[in-house]
């Protein structure tokens, strides 16, 4: 079923096997401009930009999500099912839950704690919590490893409310899930790689603390968590 609602390359071949996927389409060609080498643009349908191209002569493609579980679960569940993509690593930005995870740290998510019936709704799945493939974990790991970059490897919140009446909700959520940062699509990505037998992962660059309010600036969010998406182009194949 190529092209799809959402995606409009019409040969899977044009994307790689594994999709490095940030939440920001501008996030998306900043990697592509920034880092591959012989780009080729494979997506623009409601500017959600997707691009193939070379990294360090290996090939890999990276396209946004946009934001929220509904909208990764969409893409994420396309990619996977009609265009043979086996890996996905999501790269986001997060907000920290504690003073341990600092402005610009990066965070490997072992797996999402959620409250969102994503998963229930999706495929019947009745827990809260979904892990991330140890596979490309290891991967990762080894990459971060490799380049000399620190990676703390946690339970992360999946969230589907940015803006919450209860601004102090987090506090809880830390100490009753153990869920060290929070964003919003991990959740949905791992459940689709679950039920669809392909891999996913999550790294994430903190972009601002709930607990100390430091925080990074939309175009900083945009262009500058360099180190996470380093990391998860050692991917390229
Ligand atoms: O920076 P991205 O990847 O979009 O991730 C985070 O940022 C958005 C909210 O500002 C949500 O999508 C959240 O998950
Ligand atoms: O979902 C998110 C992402 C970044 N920062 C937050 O506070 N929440």
């Amino acid at each position: 079923m190529i092209p799809t609602p959402h995606i409009e390359v019409r040969n899977k071949d044009e994307i790689a096997k594994t999709v490095l996927m940030p939440g920001d389409p501008l996030r998306a060609k900043f990697i592509a401009d920034t880092f591959l080498t012989d780009v080729k643009q494979f997506n623009s349908v409601r500017n959600i930009f997707g691009y193939t191209g070379n990294y360090k002569g290996r090939r890999i493609s990276v396209m946004a999500s946009g934001m929220g579980m509904p909208s990764i679960g969409i893409y994420s569940y396309e990619l996977f099912k009609f265009y043979d993509v086996e890996n996905i690593v999501r790269i986001g930005s997060c907000g920290g839950y504690t003073p341990d995870v600092k402005l610009y740290d990066v965070i490997l998510a072992k797996d999402a704690w959620s409250e969102s019936s994503y998963a229930k709704v999706q495929g019947g799945y009745e827990g809260d919590t979904i892990e991330g493939s140890p596979e490309l974990n290891q991967k990762l790991i080894n990459a971060a490893n490799e380049l000399g970059i620190p990676i703390h490897i946690e339970r992360i919140h999946s969230s589907d409310v940015f803006y919450r009446e209860n601004s102090g909700e987090y506090k809880e959520i830390f100490k009753k899930h153990g869920c060290v940062a929070v964003e919003m699509e991990a959740f949905a990505l791992f459940h689709n790689a679950k039920v669809l037998g392909k891999n996913a992962a999550c790294l994430l660059t903190v972009s601002d603390n709930l607990e100390t309010r430091e925080e990074t600036t939309a175009e900083e969010r945009q262009n500058s968590f360099t180190n996470m998406m380093k990391i998860a182009l050692e991917l390229a194949e």
